[in-house]
């Protein structure tokens, strides 16, 4: 009997996967990746001369209840700072166990290298987010991606699809397990320093978030023989509260930062995690601190792999700008809502960079 068609009320049309075209067709990108002129990255990975443009560098260390209170206030006042005008930084010596990192890195690499039929056992399916393929496709005519992922709900327990878990490379689920649960734990505490800073409760955060949401994306982006004419990821910001992100040793530089409308190119520093403020925070803060808009390009010459935790609040909770961020001067900007139904509209809509907090935004009127 001929197989069943999965139907889907979405239709994506053909989605080549990346990583397949790469090894077999090396010269060939196929015409649904190729970006219109206005659309294309630009490639170049040097760093500014201008310091300004270098990402801000928090020791976690030195936030430790066991320093000094002056360099417990010093690293605070850098935190506030980079939060406030970046929504970017780096952070070294945050805890995260290193050999556990290394580990989910080579396992991921593993995963990525299995034959395709393997993969495919964890589809994400058209309109979905978990799984292995392409998210965030939701017409025939749209351009896609330079990027294979594998995304995973982690927490809570029930959000999670355990025939999405791979079961190869060994040790793989018990690996993110234990990595998630050190990330978890950094995402813990950084909202707490960052609510410190903001001059809040420590706790403020945290008990507005109710049961967190953990997502994990790794993001794997083949070489590519025109990286010019791809994107690796679409321009967008997170709908996250923090996004965590750790880039794989011996990665090619690939995510850019959208910062005074330059497009910047983010150098990781060894053993450094990227965090960045996601939209729930922006909406929380009534805009004193933005989610900041980015973006992933291909290489030339080089596989980019990358490992990106999404930390929100439940699904349950409403949320809105928060009393201490509204006065005269600074009117409410976010109407309130629930995250579950942000999420929602967050997930069925296409990474544009960040129209999907449009979703929340009260609309000012334009006096002419
Ligand atoms: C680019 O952003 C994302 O891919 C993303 C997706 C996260 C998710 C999964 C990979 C599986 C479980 C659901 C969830 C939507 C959390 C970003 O995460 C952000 C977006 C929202 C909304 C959020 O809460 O985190
Ligand atoms: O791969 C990267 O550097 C960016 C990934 C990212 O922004 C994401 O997965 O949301
Ligand atoms: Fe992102």
């Amino acid at each position: 009997m001929a197989p069943i068609p999965i139907i889907s009320p979405i239709n994506v049309g053909h989605i080549d996967d990346v990583i397949e075209l790469s090894k077999t067709k090396p010269d060939t990108i196929p015409q649904r990746f190729v970006r219109d002129i206005t659309e294309r990255p630009t490639i170049a990975t040097t760093p500014a001369n201008n310091h300004h443009h270098h990402m801000p560098i928090i020791d976690f260390s030195n936030l430790s209840k066991h320093n000094t209170h002056e360099l417990f206030l010093h690293e605070l006042l850098n935190l506030a700072t980079a939060c406030k005008n970046w929504g970017f930084f780096q952070v070294v010596n945050h805890g995260v166990d290193l050999n556990l990192m290394e580990s989910i890195e080579k396992m991921s690499n593993e995963f990525f290298m299995l034959p395709l039929e393997e993969k495919q056992k964890y589809p994400m399916l058209p309109g979905t987010i978990q799984g292995y393929g392409q998210a965030f496709v939701f017409s025939e005519d749209q351009k896609l991606d330079w990027c294979n992922m594998l995304a995973l709900a982690i927490e809570p327990q029930h959000a999670r699809n355990p025939n999405l878990w791979p079961k190869k490379p060994e040790k793989f689920s018990e690996t993110l397990e234990e990595y998630s649960r050190e990330v978890r734990k950094l995402c813990e505490n950084l909202v707490k320093y960052i609510a410190i800073g903001l001059g809040l409760k420590e706790e403020a955060f945290d008990s507005m978030f109710g049961e967190a949401v953990q997502a994990i994306r790794i993001n794997y982006y083949p070489a590519c023989s025109r990286p010019e004419l791809v994107m690796g990821l679409s321009p967008h910001s997170d709908g996250s509260a923090l996004t965590v992100l750790q880039q794989a040793k011996g990665s090619p530089v690939g995510l850019q930062i959208l910062k005074d409308g330059i497009w910047i190119p983010v150098h990781t520093l060894p053993n450094a995690l990227v965090i960045n403020i996601g939209d729930t925070i922006e909406v929380l803060t009534n805009g004193k601190y933005k989610s900041v808009e980015h973006r992933a390009v291909a290489n030339e010459n080089k596989d980019r792999l990358s490992l990106v935790t999404f930390y929100a609040p439940s699904y349950e909770v409403e949320l809105g700008p928060m009393p201490e961020f509204v006065d005269a001067n600074h009117p409410c900007k976010f109407r309130r809502y629930n995250h579950g139904e942000y999420s929602k509209h967050y997930i069925t809509h296409r990474l544009q960079g960040k129209k999907a907090l449009d979703f929340a935004k009260i609309q000012t009127r334009n006096a002419f």
